[in-house]
């Protein structure tokens, strides 16, 4: 089932030495209505990793949001995250639900592939994640994922669909109307001078919009 809280705008973190930048840059991001955090550091030492993952959790803790760690199944046990996400070359669901245990996160990343998506599913996983969907700065090499995709996923899925790679404000409006329960983003929030207003144009995304309902009202349920 989807969960509620797994809907908005994931920010994903950037890779940086300054901790106390990266708290600063990603309380901007909550401040702007970020739903979801995710630590990804691909090449920080461990002493760096387990200081950036306590300083997240906690600022994360203090807005009510979700964090979660990319990767280090270990980190996540270690500094108390809500959650875990795993691609091909990390722990498996299994592995991940043991360790973690009930009622934490656990995302999968499926590329662009519905068929890994039905298997995280029927592992347990709490949401999967598709992409990329547009050309990433963050991840240059990543598959390209069709947006029909979504389309297939909203039909065959119940958990909660992520959508990922290269996500604009100008782009996700059709993700979110194709299905995508949130949209993950790293340098259209962190690479801007302005990751608050960013964050909160991602957000704005999500809220049901007024002037529409009033000029196409929705007479489906009389
Ligand atoms: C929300 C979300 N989706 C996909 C990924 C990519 O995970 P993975 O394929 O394991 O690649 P790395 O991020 O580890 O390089 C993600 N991290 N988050
Ligand atoms: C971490 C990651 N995974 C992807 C995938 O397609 O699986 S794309 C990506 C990078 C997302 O960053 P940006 O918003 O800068 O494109
Ligand atoms: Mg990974």
């Amino acid at each position: 089932m989807t969960r509620p809280e797994l809907g908005g705008l994931y920010a994903i973190t950037p890779e940086m030495i300054d901790t106390s930048g990266l708290v600063t840059m990603t309380q901007q991001a909550l401040t702007g209505g970020a739903r979801l955090v995710q630590y990804r550091n691909k090449t920080a030492g461990t002493a760096l990793r387990l200081e950036q993952a306590y300083s997240l959790a906690h600022l994360c803790r203090k807005f009510g949001v979700p964090f979660i760690v990319n990767d280090y199944l270990d980190l996540a046990v270690e500094v108390g995250a809500d959650g875990v996400h795993v691609g091909r070359d990390d722990a498996s669901v299994a592995e991940a639900r043991r360790r973690l245990g009930k009622g934490k996160i656990i995302g999968v990343s499926c590329y662009n592939r519905l068929e890994l998506a039905v298997e995280a599913e029927r592992d347990g996983a709490d949401y999967v994640a598709f992409g990329a969907f547009f050309d990433s700065p963050t991840k240059p090499g990543a598959a390209a994922a069709p947006m029909d995709l979504l389309d297939h996923a909203r039909r065959k899925l119940h958990v909660a669909v992520v959508a990922i790679g290269g996500i604009t404000s100008d782009n996700a409006g059709e993700l979110i109307s194709r299905g995508a329960n949130a949209v993950a983003v790293s340098s259209a929030l962190f690479a801007t001078g302005y990751i608050r207003s960013a964050a909160e144009n991602f957000s704005r995304l999500f809220q049901p919009n007024p002037t529409a309902d009033c000029l196409f009202p929705d007479h489906s349920s009389v």
